[in-house]
């Protein structure tokens, strides 16, 4: 039976956006209002006692201002105020978590939400066309935690070519080797020995990372279709001796929950009367001095103009979409583009180029032979409510991905470079909750599913630039999809691994799939249904414009490789931005490792010298520590999980692995 409210030590909070009434879910729908109403009880869900609370009175000057809390910000933010005698402010132009997105399965419920997403597009184009000529979307967090409120979870660190890449594109000293350490900062795996090695990952981060501890039925069979195809079967996706395969990934959770940056590494703030937070606050441009800069202007909540001074850094951790407009509007940009908006011209630099990120193409199916019910009900929530387990716990079909090669792919070095990703079964809406309600007015018309064929290392390169010089007014986003012919290559190769999963027998036969009617239409006049034009046809109307954006202010180009602004004193960007080329993975965990060496060398050029030693002696010894094994710390940090739905899940990839090692070697 669900309890009433618990008894947490600080009052209960209503904050942040809602789940009823998400383009997911919408409607005034009683059930999800009481689910909500039942999480804002739940102290663990809710935390009150660890809200993080907008500064009322900022004060006039910090010695670091951190500009977005997202993959990148919340961790700098974190790490800087580790030293006591660092004033720190974060500011971010969202605000607070909602408690709703702290459920996994509803991963999808706050994208395009105002209150929690910059509902950005791109310029519209000859790709997105399902669209109706609005261009792509790009959910993008504008909340505490930035993008990883909004995201998959999907933990990944790229592979070693891809920092090979790195270093070619003028990235020097951010080669694998060199990146381990600060991978290893940040994570705190709790499958290691139970799923994963001690070998490639760390026990001892903030961030902790795992499999969901729920895999439904539809994971299971999707997994053993995988099998039947004849596609390789992996159990650790970050393991570099077994570079491509399907597997179901390790994800930033815990507890049932999303962990979100701001959740992992900002609950140290009530420890740190040092590190301040300004919430619903965006930074309109950065103060410079000459060629240093010296604070920020930002618009408040009622839509004044403040600024805030910083002593010794700015540190730009918006994101590859918008830290490029704040550096442009601050005068830091082309010329060209500059001239055109009457800015003032500070410093000539390459801002919002190299605007890259992965895409492809979604393929919609059905599932013929199942009754299209709800995954939501009565019975998930109150398996969710009492033990945090459940279809609630998890996101179904996303967990399960599989990193390939495609024909254009440099198999010697080990770079897979397209990606599967799946879509369905979510426990994220229901009406009444009855056990068995329809989901959509055709209850027996099968099940909807999806799945995308994305290319990793797209060879195309778009560009970003401003449409006003409001900042209130989103950036263009030109992302050029498919202006160079080796992406549609890539992209078509993974849908032709998605034709082998498509024929399996179980699928066929067990489940009736089918390609979906509406979503093919458009390309009916393309002739025969996966020949090469039709697969074209499907990857221009349903684009898969992924959430993966990088480079926009990239390492060598408009940073060095300390990741300070070339020729601008005081200003450094920390985020997706400063990747020159993509990793072949989802980037959040990259994204995290620059944050942490980024926060290391301010820590290196500020701390006082026998602070400073002592800090870097501490990080060598912890390194050298986390590297021991097998029989060193990392055996006594394992956490075998208890959980019988993982420890299924975990023995059945095992299995396939090694049986596809076997097939292989046959
Ligand atoms: C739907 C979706 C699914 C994804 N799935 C995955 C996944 O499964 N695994 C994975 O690894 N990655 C995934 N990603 C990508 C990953 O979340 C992003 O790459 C990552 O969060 C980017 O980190 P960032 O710090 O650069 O930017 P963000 O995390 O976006 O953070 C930027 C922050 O800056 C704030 N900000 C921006 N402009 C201003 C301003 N002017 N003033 C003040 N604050 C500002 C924003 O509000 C935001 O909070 C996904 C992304 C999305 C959107």
């Amino acid at each position: 039976m669900i309890s009433s409210p618990e008894i947490c030590q600080c009052p209960l909070v209503d904050e942040g956006a809602s789940i009823v009434n998400s383009p997911v879910c919408n409607g005034i729908i009683l059930f999800m209002m009481l689910i909500e109403s039942y999480m804002k009880g739940r102290c663990d869900i809710a935390s009150p006692c660890n809200r993080i609370v907008s500064e009322k009175n900022p004060e006039p000057e910090y010695d670091f201002i951190v500009v977005g809390s997202g993959a990148s910000g919340a961790v700098v933010a974190s790490r800087l105020s580790e030293v006591d005698n660092f004033k720190v402010l974060l500011i971010e132009a969202g605000g607070p978590e909602p408690i709703g997105s702290r459920i996994p399965s509803f991963y999808r419920t706050f994208w395009f939400n105002e209150l929690v997403d910059w509902r950005y597009r791109t310029v519209p184009s000859n790709y997105c066309l399902d669209q109706e000529g609005q261009g792509c979307m790009y959910p993008r967090g504008k909340v505490l935690g930035g993008s990883t409120l909004l995201n998959g979870m999907m933990y990944h660190r790229g592979h070693k070519a891809d920092y090979e890449d790195w270093e070619k594109a003028g990235a020097q000293g951010w080669s694998w080797d060199e990146n381990l350490p600060y991978f290893d900062m940040t994570e705190g795996n709790k499958q290691i020995g139970s799923l994963v090695s001690y070998k490639y990952h760390s026990a001892s981060g903030p961030m902790p990372v795992q499999m969901f501890n729920y895999q439904p039925r539809a994971v299971d069979e999707l997994v053993n279709a995988i099998y039947e195809s004849g596609l390789p079967i992996i159990t650790d996706m970050n393991d570099p001796s077994t570079p491509d395969g399907f597997s179901i990934a390790q994800t930033f959770n815990e507890n049932g929950q999303r962990i979100t940056t701001s959740r992992a590494f900002l609950r140290a703030k009530w420890e740190r009367p040092n590190l301040s937070v300004l919430l619903h606050s965006h930074v309109s441009k950065v103060i410079l001095d000459g060629k240093r800069a010296v604070g920020v202007e930002y618009i408040d909540t009622k839509g004044n103009k403040k600024t805030v001074r910083a002593s010794k850094e700015v540190i730009l951790s918006a994101g590859a979409l918008n830290t490029p407009q704040i550096l442009l509007l601050s005068g830091v940009g082309p010329r060209e583009t500059l001239r055109k908006f009457n800015i003032p011209v500070v410093e000539d630099l390459p801002v919002g180029k190299n605007f890259r990120n992965h895409y492809g193409a979604t393929l919609y199916f059905m599932l013929t032979k199942l009754n299209n019910t709800q995954a939501l009900d009565w019975n998930v929530f109150s398996e969710y409510i009492l033990r945090r387990t459940g279809p609630m716990s998890s996101t179904a079909l996303t967990q399960v991905t599989g990193i390939l090669y495609s024909s254009l792919a440099d198999k010697k070095r080990r770079q897979p470079d397209i990606q599967i990703f799946f879509n369905g079964f979510y426990a994220e809406c229901s009406k009444t909750g009855r056990i068995g309600e329809p989901s959509g007015p055709c209850p027996t018309n099968g099940v909807n599913v999806s799945a995308n064929a994305a290319a990793l290392l797209p060879r195309s390169v778009g560009y970003i630039t401003l449409n006003s010089t409001d900042p209130l007014d989103p950036p263009l986003f030109y992302p050029e999809y498919f202006s160079h012919p080796h992406d549609m290559i890539m992209i078509k190769d993974a849908i032709k691994y998605l034709k082998m999963i498509f024929d399996t027998d179980i699928l066929q036969n067990k489940y009736g799939i089918k390609l979906d009617p509406e979503y093919t239409k458009q390309c009916a006049n393309t002739g025969q249904e996966w020949s090469d034009k039709w697969m074209e046809c499907m990857a221009r109307v349903h684009t898969d414009a992924q959430n993966h954006q990088i480079g926009t202010a990239a390492i060598g180009h408009v940073v060095d490789p300390d990741l300070m602004v070339y020729n601008i004193k005081g200003l450094r960007v920390i985020d997706a931005s400063v990747m020159p080329t993509q990793t072949s993975g989802n980037p959040q965990g990259t994204i995290m490792m620059v944050a942490e060496r980024g926060a290391a060398k301010i820590k290196e050029k500020w701390m006082e010298k026998n602070a400073r030693i002592s800090n870097l002696g501490q990080s060598k010894a912890m390194y050298q520590k986390l590297r021991v094994g097998p029989y060193g710390p990392y055996d006594t940090e394992v956490t075998i999980t208890s959980d019988t739905n993982v420890k299924k899940s975990v023995h059945k990839l095992e299995i396939l692995s090694k049986m596809t090692k076997m097939r292989s070697r046959s």
